[in-house]
């Protein structure tokens, strides 16, 4: 663990001082999002997958003693007293139990979103799924009626409780099934590939995800002998015919939100840094903006350079619209790109219809720090930039509002106190850390 990882998230807060520009090269982890439903691909194999790169993120962690709690035999390295992590740390074999507890204690469940990705793996090992509703960030209502309609396709019976859910696996086997999405969640569309997975059988889904973290889920699967017809509109999935049984190693991609965030941070500090261990086409639409500001990003196949002058700064509007379409922005996306807009000139708007609480939390922080944003609707908002922000006590209410908070933070004048750790260590191991080897100047405060 990191000398900056908080010792308890909830006593401690971040102290964050205005930053000089920050330079260097660093290294991203691997992906939470991507991370959490492969972790959950793995586990209905029916075989052992070496998952790499896993995050130490703590939703991460409790996805993987969820899976212990199943019954999974999950195999790491021995790490050391002295908190130094030997090479292969970051990986873990997920092994499916041959007894597995039939009554596991998921209560945990309730403290992340994606524990929703393991239903199919409890229907494959108990033939029931009864789950306390997921947790995570609190960024307005988040349905499930989609994954409920998804079972419910594979012949599943679904009982809605006050406190949770609970799905039965259809008694007979199932010939093959056809899901038509009306809106492209990532959740639902993990949930109609998984289940396929465990019922063995062909599956076709209309108005698939989009994203690099459902993409990840389908090319593992596709190692493990399933053939993937990818499409924009349309996927088919076709199960094996030969099994391959060469080892399933599986390695996550690099995090492309804390990629853009440390971006956004370089920039907004006029600073100059290379950001390591992407995906290219992952970080796409973010350099694409970040380009139309004015701030100088040369990108690589699995890295990018990142140069703010003020010099050549456009002052062009930078419009970050997320969306779930094929072309659309992902939400997470937004938020650092709001702080860093906060420095820059020209007048900028921002839009998450996706997430309905999200700008209520980001616009009440930011407000703290002396920012002006104008709500033209709950999921829309317009700021002239560039602001003078002022140091003050701020709560990172989700994963990213905590490190738009801190990318403010770093811009502002004076000192800012970061609470709320606990939901940024939700999403990243060690942002803080990784921001201070660039420069900055923050340390931890425990009370
Ligand atoms: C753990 C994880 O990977 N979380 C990500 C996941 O969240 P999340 O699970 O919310 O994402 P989905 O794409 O599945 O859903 C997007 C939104 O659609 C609505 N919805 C979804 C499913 C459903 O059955 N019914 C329903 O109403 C909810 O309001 C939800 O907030 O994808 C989002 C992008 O899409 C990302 O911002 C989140 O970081
Ligand atoms: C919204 C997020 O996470 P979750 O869906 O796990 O709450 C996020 O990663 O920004």
């Amino acid at each position: 663990m990191s000398s900056l990882s908080p010792t308890n998230p909830s006593t401690t807060a971040l102290s964050v001082r205005r930053s000089r520009p920050l330079t260097g090269a660093i290294r991203v982890d691997g992906s939470k999002n991507a991370a959490l439903p492969l972790i959950a691909a793995a586990a209905v194999t029916g075989r052992t997958v070496r998952v790499e790169r896993i995050p130490r993120s703590t939703d991460v962690q409790v996805m993987l003693a969820l899976l212990q709690e199943m019954g999974y035999v999950l195999t790491k390295p021995v790490s050391s007293s002295d908190g130094l992590q030997p090479p292969e740390a970051d990986k873990v074999d997920v092994t499916a139990p041959s007894h597995p507890n039939h009554a596991p204690d998921l209560r945990a469940a309730a403290t992340i979103r994606a524990s929703y990705y393991l239903v199919p793996a409890l229907l494959q090992a108990s033939g029931r799924a009864s789950m306390p509703w997921p947790g995570g960030c609190s960024i307005g209502d988040r349905g499930m009626d989609q994954h409920f309609k998804v079972y419910e396709q594979f012949g599943d019976k679904v009982r809605i409780r006050e406190d949770g859910y609970e799905i039965r696996r259809a008694a007979g086997p199932v010939e093959k099934v056809t899901v038509d999405l009306p809106f492209r969640s990532r959740g639902a569309s993990v949930a109609a590939v998984l289940r396929a997975a465990v019922a063995d059988c062909p599956l076709t889904l209309r108005n698939p995800n989009t994203s690099p973290e459902f993409s990840a889920v389908l090319a593992a699967l596709g190692t493990t002998g399933w053939e993937v017809c990818p499409g924009t509109d349309l996927i088919r999935l076709t199960p094996p015919v030969a099994r391959p049984d060469t080892p399933l190693i599986w390695e996550i991609p690099g995090d492309k939100i804390e990629a853009a965030t440390l971006a956004c941070a370089v920039a907004a500090t006029g600073g100059r840094g290379r950001v390591e261990g992407i995906v290219e086409a992952d970080v796409g639409p973010v350099v694409a903006l970040l380009r139309g500001l004015g701030i100088l990003v040369e990108s690589q196949a699995d890295a990018m350079h990142v140069q703010a002058d003020p010099r050549t700064f456009t002052g062009r509007p930078l419009r970050a619209v997320a969306s779930l379409d094929p072309a659309g922005l992902d939400a997470d996306f937004e938020p650092p790109l709001m702080a860093l807009a906060l420095g820059m000139p020209g007048a900028h708007l921002f839009s998450d219809a996706i997430n309905p609480g999200r700008h209520g939390n980001l616009l009440a922080q930011f407000g703290r720090l002396g920012a002006t944003i104008e709500p033209l609707t709950p999921t829309e908002c317009r700021l002239t930039g560039p602001q003078r922000l002022t140091g003050a006590t701020v709560e990172a209410t989700d994963i990213r509002t905590g490190s738009a908070l801190l990318i403010a933070a770093l811009t502002a004048h004076g000192t800012t106190m970061l609470r709320g750790l606990n939901q940024l260590r939700r999403g990243h191991a060690d942002l803080p850390a990784k921001l201070r080897s660039l420069g900055a100047d923050i340390t931890e405060v425990s009370r």
